[in-house]
């Protein structure tokens, strides 16, 4: 043995003493190069995918763009300019065909990529695991929360904070200022879906719509931003348990968890609970682990609220946000939203509950659906691995093993599927084509994996922002930067936009600069 270190020892000193002067380091570069370039021109199997020419070498200019918040156009761009499928490093494909789309997330064949692990910084949960069984086992557990009988359950409580308590706080504000004032939408949609998540997966409302905030969201982008590190430098996973900061463990939003799973356990023990409530904490506090048969433990469920916390927030107040930026920028969609809302509500005292808005507001959900379409809320692109039997897309073969990042707001501008993608049309969700279009809208993902609280979000935001809509009349400050007349040349001389970014979800860039606006009592 000793003979074995006595070896090592002087090859090592070897090495030190020699790597710089000796050829043999420049040697061995050179032939790698000549390697690759061979590999890569002859053997690679995604060498017929087209790409920027670097991106057969490394997945640095993807991962930067990660960094900075501008994949949505790093991607965009290299569709331009590429096609459907593109190279976006040795290993990785970025996907923007809706039929390409829908093969790859009909079937759990191909599972969610190594990206997904430590998400959020808790255990694997039903929207992290890469496993089938695991994913099964939790969509079953937690579904009836969001089945129509759960959210009938809550449908209550939902009207309660989407529309009673949102519109006392903005009837507050106008009231303070003689009829009229300033909001933010921006940070008013965040608080009510703060407080939709707050109820259904902690069971209080974090009250955050009457307070203006709640220190939960401050935690939730601490955790994320942490998560999104890990996620471009998985190195760093390796120092998580160690280093300050890089877990959940000790942190508040964990504490928060457990106090709100202890609150519940005492509001069931004291019968006070109404048992006809199906809600998310009811869902994941009832289930079992399949292994252990034993309840879930306080980690398993931490990873389920906090998860819920980061999933149902903001995709769904960014897409409210959207929405009512689109809806201001385009005067004549505004008339005809307000008008049919108003028409059919004409009284103060009207509620337009989700059921009313589907049946009686179909160019307000046109509206909806457009706005998904055009600037949907989460600007990455799904990673998926390809399985043991390749796939074809678009014309190549791509192996086993390859990372398929498929990107909805390429898919989004697929113009197999839709005319005119880049321009904002409401009218095309009410034409002949309409219900075949919107199975086109992958927003929520599809297939196995589909969002399962897109039917709370849609809940949210017609009540949400439809009754905003009813009750006041929204304009630009005198000194906003944005307007329907302040045109953007990259978007053919269309409103400008406010500037977005993305990191996970594409929220405004600027929401404080960008998402204020004039609020004022509508007179019924
Ligand atoms: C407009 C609002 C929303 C949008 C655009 C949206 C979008 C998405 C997308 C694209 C996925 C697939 C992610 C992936 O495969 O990596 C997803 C998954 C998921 N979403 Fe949503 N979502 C929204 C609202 C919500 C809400 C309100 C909740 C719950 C409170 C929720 C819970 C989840 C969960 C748990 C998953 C993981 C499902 C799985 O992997 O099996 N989402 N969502």
């Amino acid at each position: 043995m000793s003979r074995v270190f006595e070896f090592l020892e002087v090859a090592k000193s070897y090495f030190l003493e020699n790597w710089y002067s000796s050829k043999t380091l420049y040697g061995a570069l050179f032939v790698y190069g000549v390697y690759k370039v061979v590999y890569h021109t002859f053997f690679d199997q995604l060498r017929d995918v087209p790409g920027d020419w670097i991106s057969k070498f490394t997945a640095y200019k993807f991962r930067s763009a990660t960094f900075s918040g501008e994949t949505t156009r790093y991607l965009q761009g290299l569709h331009k300019k590429y096609g459907p499928v593109v190279r976006i490093g040795p290993n990785k494909v970025s996907d923007a065909k809706t039929s390409d789309f829908k093969k790859v997330m009909a079937s759990y064949r191909f599972s969610k990529s190594a990206s997904y692990d430590g998400f959020a910084l808790v255990d694997p949960s039903i929207f992290s695991t890469r496993e089938e069984n695991f994913n099964r086992e939790r969509r079953r557990q937690i579904g009836p929360a969001f089945s129509q009988a759960g959210l009938d359950s809550v449908e209550n409580l939902l009207e309660s904070i989407c529309i009673d308590s949102s519109i006392k706080k903005l009837d507050q504000i106008t009231d303070d200022g003689n009829g009229s004032g300033y909001i933010n939408y921006f940070k008013h949609f965040q608080n009510v879906t703060a407080d939709v998540i707050g109820e259904l997966a902690f069971g209080n409302s974090f009250n955050a719509t009457e307070n203006g905030g709640h220190e939960i969201t401050d935690w939730v982008n601490e955790t994320m931003k942490v998560s999104e590190l890990f996620s471009s430098f998985p190195i760093l996973r390796k120092f998580r348990y160690v280093l300050p900061g890089f877990t959940t463990k000790d942190s508040n939003l964990r504490q928060f968890c457990i106090e709100s799973i202890k609150k519940r356990r005492d509001l069931i023990k004291s019968g006070k609970f109404d048992q006809n409530r199906i809600d998310i904490l009811q869902m994941v506090l009832s289930a079992e682990n399949s292994k252990t048969k034993q309840p879930l433990n306080s980690n398993e469920l931490v990873a389920e609220m906090v998860t819920m916390l980061i999933a149902g927030i903001d995709t769904t107040s960014i897409s409210m946000s959207w929405l009512v930026a689109f809806i201001m920028l385009y005067p004549k969609v505004h008339k005809k939203v307000v008008d049919e809302i108003r028409t059919n509500f004409p009284r103060k005292e009207d509620r337009i509950t989700y059921k009313e808005a589907k049946e009686k507001l179909p160019y307000f959900i046109a509206t909806v659906y457009e706005v998904l379409r055009i600037r949907g809320s989460v600007g990455f692109a799904l990673s998926r691995q390809v399985p043991k039997s390749g796939v074809h897309l678009s014309g190549y073969d791509i192996p086993q093993g390859t990372d398929v990042l498929m990107f909805i707001a390429g898919a989004h501008e697929d113009t197999q599927v839709w005319e005119n993608p880049k321009a904002f049309i409401p009218e095309r969700f009410l034409g002949p084509n309409a219900e075949s279009l919107k199975k086109d809208i992958v927003a929520f993902s599809s297939g196995i994996r589909v969002c399962p609280g897109k039917n709370l979000a849609w809940m949210e935001i017609s009540m949400t922002v439809g009754n905003i809509l009813k009750d006041f009349d929204i304009s630009f400050p005198p000194d906003s930067k944005l307007g329907p007349k302040v045109l953007d040349p990259e978007r053919n001389n269309e409103p400008k936009l406010p500037a977005d970014i993305t990191f996970g979800t594409r929220p405004p860039e600027f929401p404080e600069r960008d998402c204020n606006i004039i609020i004022t009592k509508h007179i019924f």
